[in-house]
């Protein structure tokens, strides 16, 4: 296959011509295996193949500018004021980040001015009448140990020319961006009227969805809190299904476009039969399908575990009311966890075979919770690059995480494509051998 072709450039502010307030810190840094200096690169590829086929000189291969303290800042601190905002669903970590933000900007870099914008994009906006608040240690000491965010979220677009009037209109140097693939579409056209106006306003995002739908991070933060949450509904899908003659378990767990949290629940206990997600099509009828599958296991086994993301079999429910999207423009879905329920059932009926089914949804409540630690680690790191990043002068970009290393990702690049499981990839197969269920149904 051909490789991709990427833009990895940053977009800058301007010069960097200020001493960091850390610059001391960095005085014995060098690229090593577990940090890369500020004059490095990150290769995008990694592997022989892959560099093989770029047929390109070293210096010439592609790579992503590494995240990290620079030696020369952009902003003079004591001048700097800050914003902060947070849009879109939900996502544990969202507390972990602003406090990771807020304490850096004021015990390293000494910026004494930071806002935080209230219920997304519409804080910027006077007539929905909330007025940013200030944040500081204080405001923010203990945030991390709740879900949710301190700041409040929302969906729904605000026209980005009043939000830059805004950031104007109260001298905001540097914007935080903590949202999902909207907020980052969001912040790019923020971005473009600040460039558009010649404003010198650094717009950098930190990219949540516990869907790990955005690509080019390899994963996003409070994605892993979450399918650890959903793996609980499935432990109690199991030890239901178990429990009765022919029991089925079937659990529905978020993932709109990606099977992210369904695949992952499912690898941490080992216990699902079948994995349904949007990438992977599957047909219900005949021998060959799902039902038919199904039908087979219990009567073998005794019982079976289904493990279904929303965004799968939506083709099943396109009738009635197509084109539906929620404030965002987000496709509003249809509830393939009812319909399977109902279909499940009524196909064991009409084989003659008792059933019982328990079916579990565990909703928002593998959202809202607080990070787990390693979330919370992963959170603070983000919230460390996106500072160096903003103070530096960067911006149009997102901070994430690249073959393991802490990256600056073009807004662009991040929103070019969502992430998906790959049908062709090792998860799926990992899922395929994990479950034992067939590549595909019908
Ligand atoms: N294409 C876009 N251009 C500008 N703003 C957008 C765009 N898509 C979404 N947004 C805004 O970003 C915010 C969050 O988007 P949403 O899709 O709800 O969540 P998420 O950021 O988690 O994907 C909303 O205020 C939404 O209007
Ligand atoms: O009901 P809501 O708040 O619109 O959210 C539902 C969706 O939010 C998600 O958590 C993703 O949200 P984001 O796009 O905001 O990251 C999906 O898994 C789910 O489909
Ligand atoms: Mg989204």
């Amino acid at each position: 296959m051909a490789p991709e072709s990427v833009d990895l450039t940053v977009r800058t502010l301007g010069d960097c011509r200020i001493e960091s307030p850390l610059a001391p810190l960095l005085a014995e840094t060098e690229s090593t295996e577990h940090y890369v200096d500020e004059n490095d690169r990150v290769l995008f590829d990694d592997t022989v193949n892959m560099i093989a086929a770029r047929k390109a000189k070293l210096d010439a291969l592609p790579g992503f500018e590494p995240g990290g303290p620079r030696r020369k800042i952009f902003f003079q601190p004591s001048k700097t004021r800050v914003g902060i905002v947070t849009c879109g669903g939900l996502c544990p970590g969202l507390n972990d980040v602003i406090r990771g933000l807020v304490l850096e900007l004021t015990s390293h870099y000494g910026v004494t001015k930071i806002y935080g914008f209230r219920n997304g994009y519409q804080g910027f906006i006077a007539k929905y009448g909330h007025p940013p608040i200030d944040l500081d240690a204080e405001a923010v000491s203990g945030v991390n140990e709740y879900g949710g965010t301190i700041l409040g979220t929302s969906r729904g677009s605000q026209d980005p020319y009043e939000i830059v009037d805004c950031l104007e209109s109260m001298s905001i140097n540097v914007l935080f961006v903590i949202g999902g693939d909207g907020s980052m579409r969001g912040a790019l056209t923020i971005a473009d009227v600040v460039k558009e106006r010649g404003l010198k306003i650094a717009v950098i995002g930190v990219p949540k969805t516990i869907d790990n739908d955005i690509p080019y991070i390899d994963q996003s933060f409070g994605f892993q809190t979450a399918f650890s949450k959903a793996t609980e509904s499935l432990r109690s899908a199991h030890v239901e299904a178990r429990a009765v003659p022919n029991g089925v378990g079937l659990v529905q767990v978020m993932g709109r476009h990606s099977g992210f949290i369904a695949c992952y629940a499912t690898l941490a206990n080992n216990d699902a039969d079948y994995v349904l997600i949007p990438e992977v099509p599957f047909q219900l009828d005949g021998d060959d399908g799902f039902l038919a599958h199904l039908r087979r296991r219990v009567r073998e086994r005794g019982h079976a575990v289904v493990v279904a993301a929303e965004g799968a079999g939506q083709e099943y429910l396109e009738s009635g009311e197509p084109g539906q999207v929620d404030q965002s423009g987000n496709r509003k879905l249809k509830d393939i966890g009812l319909y399977l329920r109902r279909r499940i059932a009524d196909d064991f009926a009409e084989h003659g075979m008792e059933t019982s089914l328990k079916y579990i949804d565990p909703s928002y409540a593998i959202r809202s919770v607080p990070a787990n630690p390693y979330d919370s680690v992963y959170c603070i790191r983000l919230a460390h690059a996106a500072v160096h990043a903003a103070m530096a002068g960067r911006t149009a970009m997102v901070v994430g995480r690249w073959r393991g290393r802490f990256v600056h990702v073009p807004i662009a690049l991040a929103i070019s494509k969502r992430n998906q499981v790959d049908p062709a990839g090792d998860l799926w197969m990992s899922v395929l051998e994990t479950t034992g269920q067939p590549r595909t149904f019908g």
